[in-house]
């Protein structure tokens, strides 16, 4: 079987021309040279992350499991790492602790909850000053 070989990242670096296409995407090896001209998300975006860690790109688009399903049959081998070599943005555990790659959310939330705290503010000090008032009549 073509997964049992190793590459590293220098030999998977010589592969980044369109008739000879390595990808790395969770530390294996896909030659996209055939699928290249039917990728829906054209060429250039393939070009670009071609002969590196494509993880990242591959990931962050939200690939279905059929793209995942053509990525099996694009497979030639495993990424042999060297110490010093690229680390991949660990996005299994992002994936797991369902956060994702998006932080735009937590944002929002917080926006939200500043504006609570605002609200609440201001009625607790409309609140006392009514209490005052009161208090002023007495
Ligand atoms: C060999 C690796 C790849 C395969 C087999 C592949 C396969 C596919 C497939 C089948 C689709 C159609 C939608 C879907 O089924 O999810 C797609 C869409 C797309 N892909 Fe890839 N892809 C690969 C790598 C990449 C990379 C590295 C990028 C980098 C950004 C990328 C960007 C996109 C984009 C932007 C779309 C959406 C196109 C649209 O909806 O207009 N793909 N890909």
């Amino acid at each position: 079987m073509a997964d049992g070989k190793e590459f590293t990242y220098e030999e998977v670096s010589g592969h980044s021309s369109k008739k000879d296409l390595y990808l790395v995407i969770h530390d294996k090896i896909y030659n996209a040279s055939s699928f290249i001209d039917e990728h829906p998300g054209g060429e250039e975006v393939l070009l670009d992350v071609g002969g590196q860690d494509a993880t990242e790109a591959f990931e962050d688009v939200g690939h279905s499991d059929e793209a995942r399903e053509i990525l099996t049959g694009l497979l030639v081998g495993k990424l042999k790492r060297k110490p010093g070599d690229p680390q991949p943005r660990d996005l299994d555990s992002q994936l797991k602790s369902g956060s994702g790659s998006k932080p735009a959310t937590d944002g929002a939330g917080m926006g939200v909850m500043l504006y609570v705290v605002v609200l609440v503010g201001a009625a607790l000090a409309f609140g006392a000053y009514k209490y005052m008032e009161t208090q002023k009549d007495k």
